[in-house]
């Protein structure tokens, strides 16, 4: 990369000089094609061109993509960006300075997403020092030049005011959508990239808010950052800022050059720009078709372009450069970490506890769930007598009560990675953190407060108000009993949540299974006599072994009388054929433990399976 000072011209044709000229990012021949998707016949779609061989050169400063809806804006950013789906790429190859896009390249590049994912509890600050901690190697930067840097880019981007507030979610009201905006910006520029892509920065802003930030972008790229962004429409006073401008109609090129020689091709080529008439709104006018030309041709705009001095000027400057390789997104993008995965686990832990901390409600409707069904199990079923028959009817009615409760208490779990599902591949794309962290990070931190905290709470209120064996042993294996179903329906429950992008799909598919193990949970149904076919479902079942081992904890060393008849506990088991023995008791509890860790791992693996790639 040249590192000398550099001259370049915006769209009012002054001069500015650049103290460090940004990366020169070039693409050829990029042909990019999706299908179409059609159900499950996804593979016989027909391929759709979205992007049809368009080249470019872009250099240090404002590089606006522009066209109608539709037109490949974003697709065109999101290729030379590599985050397109490399599958997708049909011919084409683009480099950065002249080389092939490597990690090390990568670091050096960021991507600000039109929609700015940001963690809505944290303030401003507090977002932009996750991103400092996780962004910046601990070898270069001490806590305090993180902290430094931090300040630099909230006086930089002028966010001094609501440093302190917080981003805002949909049931807090925070920063403003300018802020926001300059927030996500600020996320990347932490890591000082000298390439920056950003999709649609001003769409959903007022006309001021958007003056406001391609404002501060414009400065930027007067520090020497090559900036490149897709645009819909912009107002007069952004259009000027531009130094170079790509136009796109339906996947082609109509127009790449200097943003302030547009209008005069365009006029060359027999269209006119009427006086006060917004140079964007022409030129988008004119790809619609909604100006006509003054010179009749056969040729489309495309065409016309292609022939025209930019297009050999672009053509003549890419032959000269010599690539070492091709199609250089055809190789996956691996994120590259900075930091240490116990650093990384420590960041992430702490941002998700605060994260919880402010918004509490799940937690405390998690527990506040679990007192109201404890009293009221409780209640029910309070200091059970050991008169026979009702004692035995009695506590098994409780243990299924007590089980049902605490699988279908947990499906609250199914929210866990949908919620933040932007968030986590946004970050995890952008090199913060390794997806096992974040899985670490949640599970620890949705665990203790919401399943085992109430748990513990809720045990204690049942099992004494119940009456049940005086042991306290026994009280702890009970406990355990219920944690541990309640840990194996989370787990199943976090499998859902990792499977698949929305609440609906999430419920159905958890709902399922949950039917079904209580189904053949053996409560419900003799398995032993009917659908003895469908018997072997018993061993996939939480219900099944939960209520065994609550059973058998109960029941063992007890007496029930009644009648003038004695019936020990263990008789009763007997009876059930259920293995009362000490292992007996805990190879339920090694079950529940293999369902847990074999849900946690499909857990994990679906959530690595996520398409990061858009
Ligand atoms: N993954 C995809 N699957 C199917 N079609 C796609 C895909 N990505 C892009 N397209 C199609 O390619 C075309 C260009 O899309 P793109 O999002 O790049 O347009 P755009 O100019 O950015 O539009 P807008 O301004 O509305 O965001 C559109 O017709 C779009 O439907």
């Amino acid at each position: 990369m040249n590192l000398c000072k550099m001259e370049i011209r915006d769209s009012k044709g002054e001069k500015a000089i650049v103290d460090l000229p940004g990366p020169t990012l070039t693409f050829q021949d990029i042909r990019y094609v999706v299908r179409e998707s059609r159900g499950p016949c996804r593979k016989k779609a027909p391929e759709k061109d979205i992007l049809k061989n368009v080249s470019g050169i872009m250099k240090t400063g404002l590089n606006a993509i522009m066209g109608a809806t539709g037109s490949g804006k974003t697709s065109l950013l999101d290729v030379i960006a590599g985050r397109k789906d490399p599958r997708g790429l049909r011919t084409g190859q683009i480099l950065v300075d002249n080389k092939i896009v490597t990690s090390e390249l990568r670091l050096m590049s960021a991507y600000v997403v039109q929609d700015d994912i940001l963690m809505g509890t944290l303030t401003v600050r507090e977002n932009l020092l996750f991103s400092a901690n996780l962004r910046l190697p601990r070898q270069q930067y001490s806590d305090s030049d993180k902290e430094k840097k931090v300040k630099n880019i909230i006086e930089q981007l002028g966010l001094e005011d609501c440093a302190h507030t917080k981003i805002g979610t949909e049931f807090l009201r925070g920063v403003s959508g300018g802020e926001r905006k300059r927030c996500s910006i600020g996320m990347e520029l932490i890591t000082s990239p000298s390439l920056l892509f950003l999709d649609e920065p001003t769409t959903g802003l007022d006309s001021n808010t958007a003056n406001s930030i391609m404002g501060l972008l414009h400065r930027l790229s007067r520090t020497g950052k090559t900036i490149i962004f897709s645009i819909h429409q912009p107002r007069y006073s952004i259009f000027r800022l531009f130094d170079h401008l790509t136009l796109l109609h339906k996947g082609e090129m109509v127009y790449a050059g200097p943003a302030n020689k547009a209008i005069q091709y365009f006029h060359g080529l027999g269209y006119e720009c009427e006086p006060f008439n917004n140079p964007a709104d022409f030129f988008l006018d004119i790809t619609n078709g909604e100006t006509s030309s003054s010179v009749p041709t056969e040729k489309s705009l495309a065409e016309l372009y292609r022939d025209s001095q930019y297009c050999t000027e672009v053509t003549e400057e890419l032959k000269q450069n010599n690539p070492t390789d091709y199609n250089i997104l055809a190789t996956k993008a691996t994120p590259c970490y900075v930091t240490s995965f116990f650093y990384q686990l420590r960041i992430v832990c702490w941002r998700t506890l605060l994260n919880l901390a402010r918004n509490p409600q799940t937690s405390y409707a998690q527990i506040m769930l679990n007192i109201v069904f404890a009293v009221l199990v409780g209640l029910i079923y309070f200091q059970l007598s050991h008169t026979i028959p009702e004692a035995l009817q009695n506590r098994n009615g409780a243990f299924f009560f007590l089980i049902i409760n605490m699988v279908f208490a947990n499906l609250s779990a199914v929210e866990l990675f949908i919620n933040e599902r932007a968030l986590f591949l946004h970050e995890n794309a952008g090199g913060y953190y390794r997806t096992s962290v974040y899985f670490l990070s949640k599970v620890f931190v949705d665990l203790v407060p919401n399943r085992i905290v109430p748990i513990v709470i809720f045990s204690a209120i049942a099992y004494y108000m119940m009456g049940l064996k005086p042991a306290f042993t026994a009280f702890l294996c009970f406990s355990l009993t219920l944690s541990m179903v309640s840990l194996a329906a989370v787990s199943l429950a976090f499998l859902a949540s990792a499977s698949v992008s929305s609440f609906a799909m999430a419920n159905i598919f958890i709902a399922l299974p949950f039917v079904f193990m209580m189904v053949f949970g053996g409560f419900l149904v003799n398995l032993n006599s009917m659908l003895s076919w469908l018997s072997w479902l018993q061993w996939i079942s939480i219900f099944k072994y939960g209520l065994d081992a609550v059973t058998i904890n109960e029941l063992t060393g007890q007496v029930f009388y009644g009648n003038g008849t004695i019936i020990t506990g263990d008789m009763y088991l007997q009876i059930l054929g259920m293995d009362y023995s000490t292992w007996g008791f805990w190879q339920n509890h090694v079950a529940l433990l293999g369902i847990i860790l074999v849900c946690m791992t499909l857990a994990y693996i679906q959530l690595r399976r996520i398409n990061r790639w858009k």
